[in-house]
């Protein structure tokens, strides 16, 4: 579970997040939602080191772990996907699995030369791991191509597949849908509901497009001006005034409900 308890985020005088508490639970595929400029991607980076709060305190399973670096949280199993380096787009899809873990015995030269045995020992378990997400991601028949040649959709999937060469335990996914075509979303819709239920992940999702968050998340957080306007289920969310009057603005709404009328 993650908890976060009055979390504050300042740029100089600007409260881009502005007390916002909130709990993901374990296991769930929290949705979080909110106007543009709402303050969830600054949550985000706070959460997950990349940014240190101004003030407030984020906990998971029950540890401090407020201002860790992504570092030390990846060794927790807490990642924000773009903490796994983007791509190295002229190496195939499978060599940029294999690059995850890190820290294996081949990565200085004595070692290569001294043990190569013990190296081509790892290199075949990561070979197999590799193929293994390939295949749960149903993308096994990308593994050579070169991942610069992948659509923004196939390297969302590859982004979800370095999560499970590191078996990741909560992962926040920002914007995973942006620029993706419905059948690749689906499928990374389909990847991200089986990581949940047959591997335990646990997911906080940012996502603009409401079709897929409804389809995915429960609960759904909304933010609004740094702070957590609104939680429940997507339904529920979807009728909630003072949600609709966040995203469309007062005067907007107004205007909806008086052509309806009309
Ligand atoms: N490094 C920064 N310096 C100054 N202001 C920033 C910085 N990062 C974010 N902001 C401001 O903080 C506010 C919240 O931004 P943030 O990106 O967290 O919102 P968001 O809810 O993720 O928006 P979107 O849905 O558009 O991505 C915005 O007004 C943004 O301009």
């Amino acid at each position: 579970m993650i908890k976060v308890e009055d979390l504050h985020r300042h740029f100089g005088g600007f409260r881009a997040v502005d007390g916002a508490s909130l709990t993901i639970e374990t296991g769930s595929i929290t949705g979080l939602i909110g106007p543009n400029g709402a303050g969830k991607s600054t949550l985000f980076n706070v959460i997950a080191g990349v940014l240190p709060p101004t003030s407030g305190r984020v906990f998971m399973d029950g540890q401090d772990i407020t201002g860790l670096s992504p570092h030390e949280l990846f060794h927790r199993g807490l990642l924000r996907t773009f903490q796994l380096a983007h791509e190295f787009a002229s190496m195939t899809v499978r060599e940029n699995l294999m690059m995850v873990p890190g820290g294996q015995t081949g990565e200085t030269i004595w070692s290569t030369w001294l043990q190569r045995a013990r190296i081509e020992r790892e290199e075949a378990e990561l070979r197999k791991k590799a193929d293994e997400v390939l295949e749960f991601l149903t993308i096994r028949h990308l593994a050579h191509e070169k991942a610069g040649n992948l659509s923004g959709g196939q390297k969302k999937l590859l982004e979800l597949g370095r999560t499970m060469m590191v078996d990741a335990k909560v992962v926040f996914l920002d914007e995973v849908g942006a620029g993706v075509n419905r059948t690749l979303l689906s499928t990374i819709g389909d990847a991200i509901v089986r990581l949940n239920r047959e591997r335990g992940y646990t997911f906080c999702v940012i996502e603009h497009d409401m079709d897929f968050i409804a389809k995915l998340c429960d609960p759904v957080i909304v933010m609004a001006a740094g702070q957590v306007l609104a939680e429940g289920a997507a339904d529920e969310i979807m009728q909630n005034e003072a949600v609709i009057e966040a995203y469309l603005g007062t005067g907007l709404k107004n205007k909806i409900k008086a052509e309806a009328e009309a």
